[in-house]
């Protein structure tokens, strides 16, 4: 590892799969053609049972389908017509579960270093941890951080190698709301900074908007939708305007223009409704408008996360 923390390299990830599952109703496939672009980071969306874990596992090579094409770049990690299956820890990938999966044994920066191996050098680990905040605790056992703590450890533990592509598998949904906002943020400047392709198994509609580049909707081992998170999850196109999803920046000004996060884009508008003058930064806002207000090529639509306040546009 270099001093400074630089971005992973890969290409393209290529994830072509069939594998036949067993669900509660009766076998079906996990079919499914990616391609997924080189230091993006793609929301996998859908409910419980659709695929999404196993999907993860099959990139990872902890599962093994039927048939599979699995391509970083010019690398076959899975080719099952060659009969190419390069294994786990040969891929260049970092994984986080739900449960962390920390080393209770060993200290905070000896998770890192067991993480970083051989490859490691003086002061790696204290730099991953000094990124995170965490190296104030670096000589305790993970026993006795914070859930948070915890999840920060097991991020830059998997980042530690500079993956090209790294998966997480709902990292934060044991977290209380706070804390979960908090991690958010982090993960983001942690993607900016490292560049993984990363695949983020996620439920939270705001946790998306807030993260992802793009969002790909599994529904029983298919792909159901691929395409932008505001549009995967709500801008609805009624008779008298246009709606979208963003997500409130802050940095209102007397006349009501702020900043507004729409598809990965700050952008300057102008707000006005009942619920503007409590919106707080991090905030997932539905925005109305007419339709010369805003380009149609923007909108489209099926569901509304569950928190999104309301807001409209104006001229
Ligand atoms: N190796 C396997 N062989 C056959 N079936 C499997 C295999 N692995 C998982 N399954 C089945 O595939 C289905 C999808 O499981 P998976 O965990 O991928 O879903 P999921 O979308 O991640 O769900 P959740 O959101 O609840 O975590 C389940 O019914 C599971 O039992």
């Amino acid at each position: 590892m270099r001093n400074d923390v630089t971005k992973a390299h890969g290409g393209t990830l290529r994830v072509a799969v069939r594998m036949r599952l067993d669900g509660p109703a009766g076998p079906f496939d996990l079919d499914v053609d990616l391609s997924i672009a080189a230091g993006s980071l793609v929301a996998i969306v859908g409910p419980s049972g659709a695929g999404k874990t196993t999907l993860l596992r099959v990139v990872a090579g902890l599962a093994r389908p039927q048939h599979a094409q699995i391509h970083l770049g010019s690398t076959p990690w899975c080719d099952t017509e060659s009969r190419v299956e390069l294994p786990t820890r040969r891929r260049s990938i970092g994984f986080v579960f739900q449960d962390f999966a920390l080393f209770p044994n060993m200290t905070v920066r000896g998770n890192v270093d067991y993480a970083l191996g051989a490859r490691g050098g003086a002061g790696d680990a204290d730099r991953l941890l000094d990124l995170v905040g965490l190296s104030g605790l670096a000589g305790m056992p993970p026993t006795r951080l914070s859930g948070g703590q915890k999840q920060r450890l097991a991020l830059i533990r998997a980042l530690a190698r500079r993956p090209a592509v790294l998966m997480l598998d709902e990292p934060l949904s044991a977290l209380d709301p706070a804390m979960r906002r908090k991690l958010q943020d982090d993960l983001r400047e942690l993607h900016a900074r490292f560049g993984a392709t990363t695949l983020l198994v996620s439920h939270d509609a705001a946790e998306i908007l807030r993260l992802a580049d793009r969002v790909i909707r599994l529904d029983h081992g298919k792909v159901a939708f691929d395409g932008a998170p505001a549009a995967a999850f709500g801008a609805a196109e009624p008779e008298d305007g246009l709606t979208m999803i963003g997500e409130y920046l802050g940095g209102r000004d007397a006349h009501g223009t702020c900043m507004v996060r729409i598809d990965g884009r700050a952008r300057r508008l102008r707000l006005s409704g009942d619920g503007v003058t409590s919106l707080q930064p991090g905030d997932t806002v539905m925005l109305y408008a007419d339709r010369a207000a805003i380009r149609p090529a923007a909108i489209r639509s099926d569901g509304t996360p569950p928190d999104a306040k309301r807001a409209s546009l104006r001229g």
